[in-house]
């Protein structure tokens, strides 16, 4: 079983991850991660942070000489804002008189409608936003984005999986295309300033975000993940939780702001006609597979992969740091109140899509260890091509 669990504040020193359950020898260095981390900073609309902050990564545990040991990998990530919120920010106690003087400290008693700002308060007791917004950030998912990475390296040597993502819209600017962006696409695709596959929507999606910031508001939007060469027989239908288009959807909806996931044509399914909705399957001569004249449902039946390429997509809601303040309330005066707002991305959909590819892999991976077991690269890998040897059998 993978399991992973990241710690870490927005604002604080460092974030943290660590993944237990990876087997020994994955490859993968430093420079594996950092280059994640810098598709995660990309997109036109993102925060002025993403420009002026790096990502000081260092792993402490769990890879030696480029290889996985088999025991848990764990990295950090420096924030290397972290100068300016030492004593906001600082684990032990610093001095009432010099908080009282730093602006940083003020309390936010204004909630931004939206983020967690206001749940968390009355959950956690606290009488200002600070605390929660610092572990609410979607700074966290930087943590994240290196743990999938992992995965994302055993994925591919262990089974030659590989993933990528792109923007399907972004506000009502939408991608009418329905070309399949391909592994090889994926340096375009990010190269693209929404992260678009579709040259033809990429203007109206610039446009857009261009016009809210205008505007001084935000946006959302919908970005879709392929996960190619996955084999079939990943997932169960035998029960609720083994699933793998209930995990999936778990793990996307896990990210901060994602309010909706499909799997497949997910929502557009709904509306067909049964005839018109699934994958109808041909016979082919024994040991070259079984073929699916389409791919409606995204690579997964009875919460199975199904060996065609897996597609999930996922909705998420505009930044809710709205630059021209929503009405809230000042929790210390009980009255009504303009949000606080702070310095925020305008869309984040572009970068929230390698993050998505992430959280696909940490899943994917799990899967795939769950069904071939090992202890080492060599030993899944092995297991693997066994079970696809007889599976090509028929
Ligand atoms: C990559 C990424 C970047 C984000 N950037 C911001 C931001 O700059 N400002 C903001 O208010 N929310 C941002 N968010 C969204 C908030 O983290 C999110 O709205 C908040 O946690 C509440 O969402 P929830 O209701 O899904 O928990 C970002 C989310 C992601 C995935
Ligand atoms: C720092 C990151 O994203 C942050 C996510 C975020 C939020 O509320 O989720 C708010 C912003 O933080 P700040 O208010 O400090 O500018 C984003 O910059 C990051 O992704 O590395």
């Amino acid at each position: 079983m993978l399991r992973w669990m990241t710690a870490g504040e927005s604002h604080g020193p460092a974030l943290v991850g660590v993944l237990e359950g990876m087997v020994a020898g994955v490859g993968v260095t430093t420079t594996d991660l950092n280059e994640q981390l810098a598709r995660r900073r990309l997109g036109f609309g993102r925060s002025p942070r993403m420009s002026f902050e790096a990502d000081d990564i260092e792993i402490i545990g769990g890879v030696r000489h480029g290889l996985t040991q088999g025991g848990p990998v764990a990295v950090r990530i420096g924030n290397t804002e972290w100068p300016k919120w030492e004593q906001v920010m600082s684990p032990d106690p610093v001095d009432e008189d010099v908080l009282a003087g730093l602006a940083r400290n003020k309390p936010l008693t204004r909630p931004r409608p939206g983020h967690a700002d206001l749940a968390g308060m009355q959950k956690y007791g606290f009488d200002e936003a600070r605390p929660v917004l610092e572990r609410a950030s979607a700074r966290e998912t930087a943590a994240r984005t290196v743990l999938g990475t992992v995965c994302r390296q055993f994925l591919r040597q262990a089974l030659g999986v590989e993933i990528v993502s792109h923007v399907l819209s972004i506000g009502p600017a939408e991608s009418t295309s329905d070309l399949l962006p391909g592994p090889e696409d994926l340096a375009a695709i990010d190269e693209n300033p929404v992260r678009c596959f579709d040259a033809d929507a990429t203007e109206a999606m610039m446009a857009e975000v261009e016009a809210a910031k205008k505007d001084g508001d935000t946006l959302g939007g919908v970005i879709e993940v392929i996960a190619y060469g996955l084999p079939a027989g990943l997932g169960s239908h035998v029960h609720a939780d083994r699933r793998l288009d209930a995990r999936l959807a778990g793990a996307l909806m896990g990210i901060q702001a994602m309010k909706g996931v499909e799997i497949g044509d997910g929502f557009a399914t709904a509306r067909r006609r049964g005839s018109q909705a699934h994958d109808e399957i041909d016979p082919v001569p024994t040991g070259t597979g079984v073929r699916r004249r389409s791919n409606r449902a995204g690579g997964v039946e009875g919460g199975i992969s199904n060996g065609e390429p897996l597609r999930a997509r996922v909705a998420m809601k505009p930044i809710s740091s709205v630059p021209r303040p929503l009405a809230t309330l000042d929790v210390t005066t009980g009255e009504p109140a303009q949000a606080i707002h702070q310095r925020s991305d305008i869309c984040a959909v572009p970068r929230a899509g390698v993050v998505a590819e992430s959280m696909v892999a940490l899943v994917l991976a799990d899967a795939a260890l769950e069904k071939f077991g090992g202890d080492s690269l060599a030993e899944t890998t092995r297991n693997a091509r066994a079970y696809l040897v007889e599976l090509e059998r028929g």
